[in-house]
């Protein structure tokens, strides 16, 4: 075979950053991908994972006489069982999903990274890859959260951007990982703007907005429409270009419908921000209050999501987002009636006890990220004096904290 000059030579080899209950189920189902594409992608997915012990149950399927009720690494249970037995149990795995516990090892080589973990993880994890990986890899942030210091806030993927030298796209969406990880249809939403020194094929990116400085590395508009600091390195045209059409092949499936956009500030910020509804959601419910109640806080919510995004992304928020992709109004329904953070604070509220306890005692090490991202999102605000104009999140803090009854809230919205 006579192989042409510029054309890819390689694949894209991709790793998931991450392996709790969403990590898990995004692996699986991009190694679906991965195996369907060849000509795009190598078939094995590196899942990095953080290494912890687990007991196999006698009455497991799983569980071997010979090693009994010792504790083994939960990376060699997924590797020998391909299911993530504490995270995602009852879930087979594809063979070419490879767990892997060394992170650096799991992102060497890699040109796709999928970071999927807690946010409050992001900050060790970006230190310790820093030096490890491709200078032109691409980034996808499947986190929910944001991250604060004083009176900065940055979307998570303008954290990975920034700390790696990266660029980085948002993926958000109405997505329980148990049901998509059982094949149940549902919608999500990717942005991601391809930087112009991506496209092999084309002099132009997907929104025009990035251009080569003279050095070889490329400068970017940021989320919030700025000329990056981060200059980027393009990715070589050995590899096939990376572009909505390549997203769209690594990510959808069947079962799992992806709408690729360019707002990266309203998916980011949308999949952050609900959390903090979700959790007054449970709240009202716990409180015995019910669907009335709960609309009134999703529709009170909503628009504080919105204020939010012109008050500190004026530039760059498309806010068609929050009302047409699953980012939106799509994952603020779910979270607000099914999910995690309803589900817990909801259980809180009953049991009288506080989130954070509910969450040691029932989650089985899975996080809320609902309990950081309010306490975030409220010092930010506090930190810029514009707390009032956000009643119902700075109400979801003084709940956390025991400073406000449930019983007050109407009182103190209409306040
Ligand atoms: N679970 C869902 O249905 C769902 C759906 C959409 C988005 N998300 C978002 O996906 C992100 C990941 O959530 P998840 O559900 O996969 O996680 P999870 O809550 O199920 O699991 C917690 C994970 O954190 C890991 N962990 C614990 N301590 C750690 C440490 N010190 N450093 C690094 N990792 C550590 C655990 O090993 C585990 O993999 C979150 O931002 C969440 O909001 C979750
Ligand atoms: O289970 P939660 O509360 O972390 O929410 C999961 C997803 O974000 C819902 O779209």
């Amino acid at each position: 075979m006579t192989v042409t000059e510029g054309a890819p030579r390689l694949r894209h080899k991709v790793t998931v950053i991450g392996s709790g209950n969403w990590g898990t189920t995004v692996a699986k189902l991009v190694a679906e991908n991965t195996a369907g594409h060849p000509d795009l992608f190598e078939e094995d997915v590196q899942m990095w994972v953080y290494e912890e012990k687990v007991t196999i149950a006698p009455d497991s399927k799983h569980y071997d006489p010979a090693v009994g009720d010792s504790p083994q690494n939960l990376t060699a249970v997924i590797n020998k069982y391909h299911e993530n037995v504490k995270y995602l149990p009852g879930i087979a795995l594809p063979r070419n999903v490879v767990a892997n516990p060394s992170l650096v090892d799991a992102v060497k080589d890699s040109s796709v990274l999928i970071f999927n973990l807690p946010h409050e993880f992001i900050g060790n994890i970006c230190r310790q890859i820093k030096d490890h990986i491709l200078p032109y890899a691409r980034g996808i942030s499947c986190i929910k959260g944001v991250t604060v210091s004083e009176d900065n806030i940055e979307l998570i993927c303008e954290y990975i951007s920034e700390t790696l030298g990266i660029y980085c796209g948002a993926l958000s969406g109405a997505n329980i990982a148990s049901e998509i990880a059982n094949e149940q249809w549902c919608e999500t939403t990717i942005a991601y703007n391809t930087p112009a020194g991506d496209l092999h094929n084309s002099s132009s990116s997907s929104n025009g907005k990035t251009a080569s400085n003279g050095d070889g590395l490329i400068e970017f508009t940021d989320s919030r429409g700025r000329v990056s600091k981060t200059k980027l390195t393009p990715m070589p045209a050995t590899y096939p270009t990376l572009d909505h059409d390549e997203l769209h092949k690594l990510f959808a499936r069947p079962y799992f419908t992806v709408s690729m956009v360019s707002d990266v500030v309203g998916v980011s910020l949308g999949g952050a921000l609900k959390n903090i509804v979700a959790l007054a959601c449970g709240f009202v419910e716990g409180h015995g209050w019910n669907m009335t109640a709960k609309t009134a806080v999703m529709r009170r919510g909503m628009l504080e999501m919105i204020a939010f995004a012109r008050e500190f992304y004026p530039e760059t928020i498309q806010e068609k987002t929050f009302w047409e992709e699953s980012a939106g109004w799509g994952d603020m329904i779910v979270s607000c009636t099914s999910a995690r953070n309803w589900r817990y604070s909801k259980m809180a509220v009953e049991r009288g006890v506080t989130v954070e306890e509910i969450e040691k005692t029932e989650l089985n090490g899975q996080k809320l990220q609902g309990i950081s991202t309010t306490r975030e999102v409220a010092s930010f605000l506090k930190a810029k004096g514009v707390q009032d104009k956000y009643p119902l999140f700075m109400l979801v803090e003084g709940i956390l904290d025991a400073n406000v009854d449930v019983e007050d809230i109407p009182a103190l919205i209409r306040k």
